[in-house]
């Protein structure tokens, strides 16, 4: 009897042990293998599974050795910014996958594959990130299901209600309209998860053309604040003879953080540029995780960097609670709230949560507030100045294009301030706009995680692959784009993005279907209020210490900085 009370802590702990080696097994062995194999019987190809690191390591080393010395000054990206996946294309063709650690992400680059994947957003979830690396950017860009639908529909109005309201929908039939079917679509996504897909991604079709062309009107001033703060800096850094070399990328990366930092937090912008200074740093130190294979448990681990990424979290949390309490005391006391983002989002919310009192799961927390706060700085200010600064780089190259640009900003607005009305109107550096983010996507590509088996055109996916997107690979495909896929002509898009791709998803910088970039006409009349402020004082062209060298960090930048020599424009 004593015998057996004593041996059965062992057994349990035995199977116990046994439950835990059967899980780390399968995790590192078993499960790639049986993937790999599910994989090759469809005829997909790709190196075979390396245990835990896969092909991390020679994509890692291939990218380092690659991208650390500057590329020849052409537009032919994807061997300098992809070379792992160009190598794997050339290698297994275009049916292929790669190893990241232990699992495998197959290459989707038809546009029909492409467009399914990004509207099918139940079967294709986001990615799994380090824990580490969602301190950074957690927010509406990872939630998924009824979390993602309450926090975009409490989101959208800071983005593009005001806007909706007074332009382009003259008749208030058509608002009412147009509220009615958002408000049903969205209502049928919190009830029928199923039907949410169809039901948004054709809402989203059907108002495409007047969804595109909404954005907040009332952020114009403060665009044109932080833009014409830039040029009076640029001004008087003008030798005598009205011209100065510079690295206008640092300038760049300020008046974007300036732009947001303002429009989010309005007359607590120095209080939000703090907080974007930490945010800078946990970039740095985020990007340094993301790097390397992610082993399950390392977060517990108090490296140096973990420790100062938890101390900056911290930081940021308190100055974000101190800055939303107070609006929320504000709010609640009747008063009227600040026009900027975070003023529009928290009214949204409090009418959210006031229209359905009794329900409990209506609206946001205090930490989902704090976390689209931090959201905003990073899909805000990484992205839209990666879109300028691409832009100064091309149109120093091609100056033909730069002079037609100068001419129609000057035809429309002459000496004058920028209005929304001319930039809305643009032709010109609205099809530049496009070819730049065509040739230059900020975001180079996306991921999704597939959860359970799914058709995918004639590919069964199983639970356990990942999806990529090659967002610049596809930009630059010649079966796509023609033989001059990868030159700079803005002509291309003369007759709007539906012409120059006949609808296919040839063209998604701000990527397709329900999750599209929401901030993405804020990001284009930002660009073209900075644009035309350029264009109006300066000519410019690439310095002789420029550098072309394009690689990725979250966005594509210039590894070594955009060095122009600006010239002062007389008109
Ligand atoms: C040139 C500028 C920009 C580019 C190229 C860009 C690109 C993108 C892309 C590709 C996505 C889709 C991500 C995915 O499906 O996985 C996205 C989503 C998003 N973007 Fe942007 N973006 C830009 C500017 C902005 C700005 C200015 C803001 C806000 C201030 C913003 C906020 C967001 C948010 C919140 C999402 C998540 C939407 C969702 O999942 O529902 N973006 N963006």
């Amino acid at each position: 009897m004593e015998a057996s009370l004593a041996t059965s802590p062992c057994i349990v702990l035995i199977v116990i042990l046994a439950l835990c080696a059967w899980r780390v097994l399968n995790w590192l062995w078993l499960r790639p293998k049986r993937l790999e194999r599910l994989l090759r019987e469809q005829g997909l190809q790709g190196n075979p599974y390396r245990l835990l690191v896969g092909d991390s390591e020679e994509i890692l080393k291939m990218q380092k050795e690659v991208t650390s010395k500057p590329m020849n000054l052409s537009n032919d990206l994807v061997p300098h910014v992809f070379p792992y996946l160009q190598q794997s294309v050339n290698k297994h063709g275009k049916n292929s996958f790669v190893w990241f650690g232990t699992k495998p992400r197959v290459t989707i680059t038809e546009p029909e594959l492409i467009k399914d994947v990004l509207n099918k957003m139940n079967d294709f979830s986001k990615p799994d990130t380090n824990p580490f690396v969602k301190l950074l950017a957690s927010g509406l860009i990872n939630h998924e299901g009824k979390k993602w639908n309450k926090h975009r529909r409490i989101i959208s109005p800071a983005f593009n209600l005001e806007k909706l309201k007074i332009f382009y929908i003259n008749s208030l039939k058509k608002i009412i309209w147009y509220n009615k079917i958002t408000q049903v679509s969205l209502a049928c996504n919190l009830y029928f998860c199923n039907l949410n897909v169809y039901v948004l991604s054709l809402t989203w079709r059907i108002l495409n053309p007047c969804y595109f062309i909404a954005t907040p009107q009332n952020m114009l001033p403060i665009f044109f604040k932080s833009c014409n703060d830039l040029i009076i800096k640029w001004e008087e850094m003008l030798s005598s003879d009205g011209s100065c070399e510079m690295d206008v990328w640092p300038f760049l990366q300020n008046l974007t953080s300036d732009v947001i930092a303002r429009t989010a937090f309005g007359s607590s912008y120095e209080e939000g540029r703090r907080i974007f200074e930490l945010l800078k740093e946990q970039v740095e130190l985020a990007m340094k995780l993301i790097s390397k294979v992610y082993v399950p448990g390392w977060r517990f681990v108090p490296t140096a960097t973990h420790r100062r990424m938890k101390e900056i979290d911290r930081e940021i949390k308190a100055s974000l609670t101190d800055m939303i309490k107070n609006r929320e005391k504000a709010l609640k006391a009747g008063e009227a709230t600040e026009d900027d983002l975070l003023g529009i989002l928290l009214e949204s919310n409090h009418n959210e949560i006031e229209e359905h009192r009794n329900n409990k799961n209506v609206g946001m927390n205090l930490e989902d507030v704090i976390e689209e706060c931090k959201l905003f700085y990073l899909a805000g200010q990484e992205t839209t100045s990666a879109l300028l600064v691409w832009t100064m780089v091309l149109l120093s190259r091609y100056p033909d294009w730069q002079a037609r640009a100068r001419e129609e900003v000057l035809q429309v607005f002459g000496k004058q301030k920028p209005d929304f009305d001319g930039l809305s109107h643009l032709k010109i550096v609205t099809m530049i706009l496009n070819e730049v983010l065509r040739l230059y996507p900020p975001a180079v590509g996306l991921n999704r995680n597939v959860h359970k088996d799914v058709k995918l055109g004639n590919l069964s996916l199983p639970a356990g692959v990942q999806v990529s997107l090659p967002i610049m690979m596809v930009h630059h495909n010649c079966e796509l784009w023609g033989d001059d896929a990868n030159e700079f002509n803005p002509e291309r898009f003369s007759e709007g993005i539906l012409k120059a791709t006949n609808g296919k998803a040839s063209f998604f910088p701000f990527g397709w279907g329900p999750r599209i970039c929401i901030g993405q006409n804020f990001a284009l009349i930002e660009a073209k209020m900075a644009l035309s402020l350029i264009l109006q004082h300066f000519s410019f062209e690439l310095s002789v210490s420029y550098a072309h060298a394009p690689y990725t960090l979250i966005t594509l930048k210039p590894r070594y900085g955009a060095h122009v020599i600006l010239r002062k424009v007389e008109i």
